[in-house]
């Protein structure tokens, strides 16, 4: 693929605009191309006056800033953006596979070699996230289906680094839209919270890809409250003894008790169930393809 050429005075009239992809609260996500190159790009278009009333705009400029500045496989990337007088245009990398929680949705539980990719995956990322956040403290990174997507060649995406645009189905879950199920008991106490965040909700997706369903999913919101707090985790028979023991490691109430990334990417679930091989060839070919 060719490379999207440098350029900061890009306008709308650059790009050929395709199908709708996601729509939220301040704008569209669009598939579109490049004129020039045919370079296909996801087009996110967020509209000024409704940032401007929700005083959105310093977020905006803070998260182009950071997003720009990521360059992993595992992130998707921000190639740049530019403006008129209504709206504000980032050009994203395009994800052909579409949204993790979509094929959740379809799939009700995914394999464990294909979801043992995924953590191996979210592992990388986050650990290239956790250098860059050396630089950027505040990257909050919400990891959950909603926010990850899938790339060429299964590669996948974190993306949508608190952005609000949620794709074209409305309410993703149904709950109210964003899940608690994600939430660790550290943010439910109101106490400071580290990138040890991270490790429970990688073990609380984690979960839901094979088990088909949240850990700690229930009726009421107030329900789910009271299970994440006191860790109530019970897995369907026939779960693996090797993921019930990686997933123990991760949900645990006390941040430091949590298995540390690079032990999740040497977990025995992941070595004896994600095909690393493969996954370190695509970054070779994805590289070879900019
Ligand atoms: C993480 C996130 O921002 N999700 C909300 C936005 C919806 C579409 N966005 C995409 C973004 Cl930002 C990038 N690539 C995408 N690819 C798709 C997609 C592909 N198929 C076949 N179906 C879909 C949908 N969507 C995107 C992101």
């Amino acid at each position: 693929e060719k490379k999207i050429p440098k350029s900061s005075s890009w306008t709308v009239e650059d790009f050929e605009i395709g199908n709708l992809l996601g729509r939220g609260r301040f704008g569209y996500v669009y598939c579109g191309r490049e004129k020039q190159t045919r370079f296909v790009v996801a087009l996110k278009i967020l509209f000024k006056a409704q940032l401007k009333n929700s005083k959105m705009e310093q977020q905006v400029k803070r998260e182009i800033e950071i997003q720009s500045n990521l360059k992993h496989p595992n992130i998707l990337r921000l190639y740049g953006f530019f403006h008129d007088e209504q709206r504000i245009y980032l050009l994203l990398e395009y994800a052909p596979g579409g949204e993790l929680y979509r094929r959740m949705q379809t799939e009700k539980v995914l394999r464990e070699s294909e979801a043992a990719g995924y953590v191996y995956q979210l592992c990388n990322a986050l650990n290239y996230l956790h250098t860059k956040r050396v630089i950027h403290r505040s990257i909050i990174v919400d990891i959950k289906p909603e926010n990850i997507l899938i790339g060429k060649y299964g590669i996948l995406k974190l993306a949508d680094f608190g952005w609000s645009a949620e794709s074209t189905s409305t309410c993703k879950r149904t709950t109210l839209c964003g899940t608690l199920d994600y939430l660790p008991p550290e943010m439910l106490n109101g106490n400071g919270y580290d990138e040890k965040i991270d490790l429970w909700c990688l073990g609380v997706l984690t979960y839901e890809m094979i088990i088909g369903k949240p850990p700690f999913d229930s009726q009421t919101q107030h329900e789910t409250i009271r299970m994440i707090r006191s860790i109530e985790l019970t897995f369907p028979t026939g779960t693996s003894t090797d993921l019930r023991d990686l997933i123990t490691k991760l949900l645990r109430r006390n941040p430091a008790d949590r298995l540390p990334l690079k032990d999740v990417a040497q977990h025995v679930w992941i070595t004896k169930n994600a095909d690393i091989a493969a996954i370190e060839d695509s970054y070779v070919k994805r590289k070879k393809t900019l």
